[in-house]
């Protein structure tokens, strides 16, 4: 259900579930915690590429599966608080950059895991559907959170409302995506964009995450202290010493994470 793929620091994670275009049951929502857990633990990867296998990125909760449970009273049985947010999560805070390539459709929840990503790459056949009020529910997996910090509240509110699905031109004109490239480029372009982070000072990119989720919430004085502080962390490694020596040495700065 999920593949787990390593080359050049990247940790490539593939939803792999195609038939169903690789909508979310408890055991793939599973499978993908203890991948990111995996990838964000461990200090040789550098960059995390998550993605989806066939044509869909992916449609979401596996709506069969939900039936079943609804059928059987369980209702959705703890599965946001359990499966969801704690992917969501991980996505946001793992110190280190995570990379979408939205190979296709990401609906519902499958739109929520592009959104949680620090940059989404988007195949021309891409499309967000904020499906959740389709289905008479109200957004999950940190939607609510992340779309209006993306595109903003009223347009946030317009896609979550009127739950239409968004096209990949109209997506990086809202600045919901980074990138925009043919189906046969995605997962390249992709790939090159998170093989190039996993290269990089890869703590000033957990400072830069740290500092941009916290600012989201906190008000200047605030950010501005954790700024600070992220400074003097940042200022004490070793990438930074070494691109400082780089630059005045008219070199490039061979990053190493640390
Ligand atoms: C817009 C679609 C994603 C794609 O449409 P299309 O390209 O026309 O493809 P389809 O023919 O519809 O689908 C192809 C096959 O995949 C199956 N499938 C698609 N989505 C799901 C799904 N979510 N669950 C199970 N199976 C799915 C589809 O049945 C086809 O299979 P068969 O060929 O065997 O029939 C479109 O498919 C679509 O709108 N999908 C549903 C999107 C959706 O509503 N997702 C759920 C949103 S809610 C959510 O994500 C989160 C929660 C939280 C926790 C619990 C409970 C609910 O929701």
């Amino acid at each position: 259900m999920i593949r787990y793929d390593v080359a050049d620091a990247v940790a490539t994670i593939t939803l792999d579930r195609p038939d169903a275009m690789n909508s979310l049951t408890t055991e793939l929502k599973r499978a993908l915690l203890d991948a990111l857990r995996r990838a964000a633990d461990d200090r040789a990867i550098r960059a995390v590429l998550l993605t989806g296998a066939g044509r869909a990125f992916c449609a979401g909760q596996d709506l069969r599966e939900h039936a079943d449970n609804l059928e059987a009273g369980r209702g959705l049985d703890d599965t946001v608080r359990l499966h969801y947010n704690p992917v969501v999560e991980l996505l946001t805070t793992m110190p280190k950059p995570v990379v979408a390539a939205v190979n296709g459709v990401a609906a519902g929840a499958g739109a929520s895991l592009a959104f949680a990503c620090d940059l989404r790459v988007a195949s021309e056949k891409a499309k967000f559907a904020l499906a959740f009020t389709g289905i008479g529910l109200a957004p999950d997996s940190g939607a609510s959170w992340t779309l209006q910090r993306l595109v903003g509240l009223g347009r946030a509110a317009e896609l979550m409302l009127l739950g239409e699905p968004l096209d990949a031109s109209r997506a990086l004109e809202l600045g919901l995506v980074t990138r925009v490239v043919p189906a046969d480029d995605v997962m390249k372009t992709a790939y090159e964009l998170a093989a190039r982070l996993a290269q990089g000072p890869t703590l000033a990119y957990a400072a830069t995450k740290r500092a941009l989720a916290h600012a989201a919430t906190h008000a200047l004085p605030d950010a501005l202290a954790l700024e600070a502080d992220l400074q003097d962390e940042c200022a004490a490694t070793r990438d930074h010493r070494e691109a400082t020596r780089a630059f005045l040495a008219k070199q490039r700065p061979a990053f190493t994470g640390e």
